[in-house]
């Protein structure tokens, strides 16, 4: 822990900072011995140092912390007058307690008076008063004592203050105990808090705790008062628990603890739009609330997930450096992690990202579907084949996964095919179908992954109509076909990403968000599920547009896949074989490849029956309507 003795010039940081020294056994270090030799000079010559200047002194500050505190801690005085000093200074994600020497100007120029060979004169106090912006998160020590009785003051606060963790994390499943090892695993000091369910969820926290003896630094709470209670302010609380009602009540119970400034944290996946009223909700009583998209899982939560925060940008740069500390990094070293904006951003962009994982997932399995039951291969043959495209382009984290699965036996057999064909969903699919709807997106192909997960759950149904109607299937070319598979993959996928990012765009411009479509794809690119190698090819092809089907760098990828597109998806519905994803991707393409369609007689029938009007193609300025569409018996 770095013990930070904060406040002017003249208010005894050194004196008291020497003493407590002695007193708790941690080094001293007197923050104006680093300051770099043009600094020195200024104030030696009486000029005021300004931010410009302080900059290098302050991030020299922060990165000699981070190695005070591995050596066992430190004290340190400096006067981190400003709050955007103070930032700076918690730049690294250190322990620290701050303690604020408070005394009136008066006070402090009779003891600079008295001070010999100091360079600071006492002419300066006045602009160091007028540049202090008193902290929020520090405690106020009266400098009208003895130094004795101010190292008293700080001693008793020491003992007393039971905020000893930097870090909470709220939900100890899957996510949140997976977080907290990692932060852990960080030397980042996190307390834990799962609540409890007499007979049913006890001890949860403790039980994290004692099946990792190996993992320091983790404190597990039942009690959610304690839990808040051993937090150093402003506190920093992840909630990891399920979306919907049960975040409003753990937020409700929260505030009963927690004070301003504070920052809540929201990790689960929650619909944007309830994070944005929630943060909006939580603004009102002082504290910042960040809705945060994670994706990985449990792996990734562990050893470095894809972070997606928005929100309260003052609780963002709280958090940032315990994020940057746990996220997965991108090729260039560089933390899968961005403040993609206000509102429930970072909560929208999580949605869409599951969506094209959704997408991502249902191709894998049409494809699994069309290979096994339509070709007949066999799982080796199929294995085979999906190594080869992981070495030509299409490798991905879920495609890795497939073929882990593919490979997976359980007693002597293959466990996919043990397992119920019934597919489940937690909710962002379905939301990002009825936000493209709401902002005008056509989203088909990641509507139709929503559906066949859905069509999936009706398992009673299907097999009694599929004895109703048994496929008769036509001959497919094998040859022919096999060839056009992983030209068919590509493509899919590439509509997937397309129609996943032409939300992003049309909502980011709409909620006037400034989303960096590039970033956010570059933090897809390691911890998320979604991670890929079309993913890094999509970072930076989205540095030069927004919009795939326009890139040039696409233009060959698109015209070529839509051609293999079409041969498997004819080929899978003559095989009787559903491929609701493929074939809806190559129906976008074409619809929206196509300058005439055929929504001419869509609007026609819409003025016949409804009276809606329509636009000339000669005129487009206004809507005409024909009031006699259909002829009288007598024209007839
Ligand atoms: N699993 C994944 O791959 C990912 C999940 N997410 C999201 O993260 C969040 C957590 O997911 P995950 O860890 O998988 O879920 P788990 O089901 O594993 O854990 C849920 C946690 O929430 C707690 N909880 C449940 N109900 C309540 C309640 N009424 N009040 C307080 N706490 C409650 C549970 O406590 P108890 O043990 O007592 O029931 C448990 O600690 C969800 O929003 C999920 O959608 C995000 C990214 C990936
Ligand atoms: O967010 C996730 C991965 O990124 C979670 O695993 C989520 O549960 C996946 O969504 P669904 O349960 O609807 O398949």
């Amino acid at each position: 822990m770095i013990i930070l003795l904060m406040g002017v010039s003249g208010s005894g940081k050194t004196t008291i900072g020497r003493m407590l020294s002695g007193k708790v056994g941690l080094p001293f270090y007197d923050a104006d011995d680093f300051h770099p030799k043009n600094n020195v000079e200024k104030m030696k010559a009486g000029i005021p140092l300004n931010d410009q200047d302080r900059v290098p002194w302050l991030e020299t500050l922060s990165e000699k912390m981070v190695a005070w505190e591995e050596n066992g801690g430190a004290i340190l005085a400096c006067s981190a007058l400003k709050a955007s000093y103070r930032k700076m200074l918690r730049s690294h994600a250190v322990q620290m307690r701050w303690f604020f020497l408070k005394g009136d100007e008066a006070l402090i120029a009779k003891r600079m008076k008295a001070r010999e060979g100091h360079y600071m004169p006492a002419s300066l106090l006045s602009s160091q008063l007028e540049t202090l912006e008193p902290p929020k998160h520090a405690t106020i020590i009266s400098i009208d004592q003895t130094p004795e009785n101010i190292l008293e003051d700080i001693m008793s606060d020491l003992k007393n203050n039971k905020a000893v963790s930097s870090f909470g994390i709220i939900g100890m499943g899957v996510m949140g105990s997976s977080l907290a090892l990692n932060l852990a695993e960080k030397d980042v000091k996190i307390s834990v808090y799962n609540r409890t369910l007499q007979g049913v969820e006890e001890d949860v926290a403790q039980k994290l705790v004692d099946a990792h003896p190996e993992v320091k630094g983790i404190l597990p709470f039942d009690k959610l008062d304690e839990f808040v209670e051993s937090l150093e302010q402003p506190r920093k609380i992840l909630m990891m628990i399920p979306a919907g009602q049960i975040v409003d009540q753990q937020i409700a119970r929260l505030l009963t603890f927690v004070d301003k400034g504070d920052v809540i944290i929201d990790g689960g996946n929650s619909f944007f739009e309830d994070s944005a009223k929630r943060q909006q909700y939580l603004q009102g009583y002082g504290i910042h609330f960040v809705g945060m998209g994670i994706s990985g899982g449990r792996d990734g939560a562990l050893k470095g997930p894809s972070l997606m925060p928005g929100g309260s940008e003052e609780g963002f740069e709280l958090i940032k450096p315990y994020l940057e500390k746990i996220a997965g990094k991108d090729k260039g070293g560089k933390p899968c992690m961005h403040y993609v904006g206000p509102d429930g951003a970072g909560h929208f962009i999580k949605m869409v990202h599951n969506s094209i994982e959704y997408g991502e997932i249902q191709v894998l399995a049409e494809l699994y579907g069309f290979m096994r039951k339509g070709l007949g291969m066999s799982i080796e043959e199929m294995v085979k084949t999906f190594k080869t495209w992981s070495k030509e382009g299409a490798d991905s984290y879920l495609m890795d996964a497939t073929l882990a699965i593919l490979s997976h036996e359980k007693d002597g057999k293959l466990l996919l095919d043990g397992i119920l064909d019934v597919a489940g969903q937690t909710g962002t699919g379905g939301w990002a179908v009825s936000t493209a709807a709401k902002y005008g997106v056509p989203y088909a192909p990641l509507t139709a992954a929503v559906t066949a997960r859905l069509v999936s759950t009706h398992k009673e149904a299907r097999v009694s109509f599929a004895q109703t109607y048994p496929r008769k299937t036509d001959e497919i070319d094998q040859k022919e076909i096999i060839d056009a598979l992983k030209g068919a993959y590509d493509m899919a996928r590439l509509v997937n990403h397309e129609i996943g990012f032409s939300l992003i765009k049309k909502v980011g411009e709409a909620e006037k968000w400034g989303l960096n479509m590039s970033e956010i794809a570059r933090c897809w690119t390691n911890g998320s599920i979604i991670q890929s190698s079309l993913m890094e090819k999509l970072a930076g092809v989205f540095k030069s547009t927004d919009c795939l089907m326009a890139s040039a760098a696409l233009k060959a990828s698109f015209e070529n896949g839509a051609k293999t597109l079409a041969e498997v998806v004819g080929a899978g519905l003559k095989a009787g074989i559903a491929m609701p994803v493929m074939s809806a991707a190559i129906n976008f393409f074409y619809g929206m490849s196509s300058g005439q369609s055929s929504a001419n007689l869509v609007q026609a029938l819409r003025d016949c029956f409804g009276e809606h009007g329509y636009r000339l193609v000669d005129d487009v300025s206004g809507k005409i309507h024909r009031n006699k569409w259909r002829k009288s018996k007598e024209e007839a």
